[in-house]
């Protein structure tokens, strides 16, 4: 058993559990896409996450402030936040989506493992404005099916992939942002040599490429650039930074 297989199972009863009807909308907030944010930088966007614990590292930050942190990130200039919703496995919470949704103005992805549409309209209801599909954990029915629901409801998508069979599937959605995951989710190893790689299997020069995972020093940030990048996801290290400022400032590198 991988550790995905041991998450998917978990979701599948938590999934069962939700019911629509049960959903308390939160008000909408009317924020700009992460797709124009993009188009609009001449930096490396960030999408900063609000990230708790991990399996592969386990305790992070369990007591952060999730209203504190978002602000900071914001602050900072992040493209987007990236709010960790699943309790079991990386100790986040919808209320921690929702309380991120009332404190900042940019968009919050909601960083889940969703099988269901009605995760979705929870996501949504939290005040989510990006989703994560990640290919790995769908057949390519259920990709399909999920990506055309959330963008029914106006949400974008950050399709996942970790590999070149993943990176295949996901292009036959033409979907405008991609994901590459630099973590291998069996082994936790972490390798920019994916991105690279996977990265240059996308011949359309308006997706926009999100480095994920395993961002540490500037020359990460600049691999990730070079090989096409226009956008990385950061948690571990803004989690643990002792400058956050800092270490944010010297992730936000030149993209011309
Ligand atoms: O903490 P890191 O190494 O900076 O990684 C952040 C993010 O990429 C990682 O949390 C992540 C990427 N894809 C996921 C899918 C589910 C849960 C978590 C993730």
């Amino acid at each position: 058993m991988t550790i995905l297989n041991d998450i998917l199972t978990e979701k599948k009863m938590e999934v069962s559990k939700l019911k629509k009807d049960s959903f308390i909308k939160g008000p909408e907030k009317k924020v700009p896409t992460f797709k124009e944010r993009v188009q609009q930088s001449s930096h490396m966007n960030i999408i900063a996450e609000i990230k708790r614990a991990s399996p592969s590292k386990g305790e992070i930050d369990l007591g952060v402030d999730p209203i504190v942190r978002a602000k900071q990130y914001e602050q900072l200039g992040a493209a987007a936040i990236s709010v960790l919703t699943d309790e079991p496995f990386f100790k986040g919470s919808m209320d921690d989506l929702r309380l991120v949704r009332e404190a900042v103005d940019i968009p919050i992805l909601c960083k889940d493992f969703i099988i269901d549409p009605i995760q979705i309209d929870f996501a949504k209801a939290n005040g989510a404005n990006i989703i994560l599909l990640i290919v790995a954990a769908l057949s390519q029915e259920e990709l399909v099916e999920l990506y055309q629901y959330a963008k029914e409801l106006n949400l974008e998508v950050l399709i996942e992939v970790h590999n070149e069979e993943e990176m295949k599937r996901a292009l036959g959605l033409n979907p405008e942002i991609i994901g590459i995951n630099n973590r291998n989710l069996k082994s936790f190893d972490v390798s920019l040599a994916t991105t690279e790689k996977l990265a240059a299997m996308i011949s359309n020069a308006d997706t926009i490429i999100v480095s994920e995972s395993g961002m540490k020093t500037k020359a990460n940030v600049e691999l990730a650039r070079d090989a096409g990048a226009k956008a990385i996801l950061v948690g571990e290290t803004f989690m643990l930074a002792e400058d956050l400022a800092k270490k944010f400032q010297e992730f936000q590198v030149d993209l011309t």
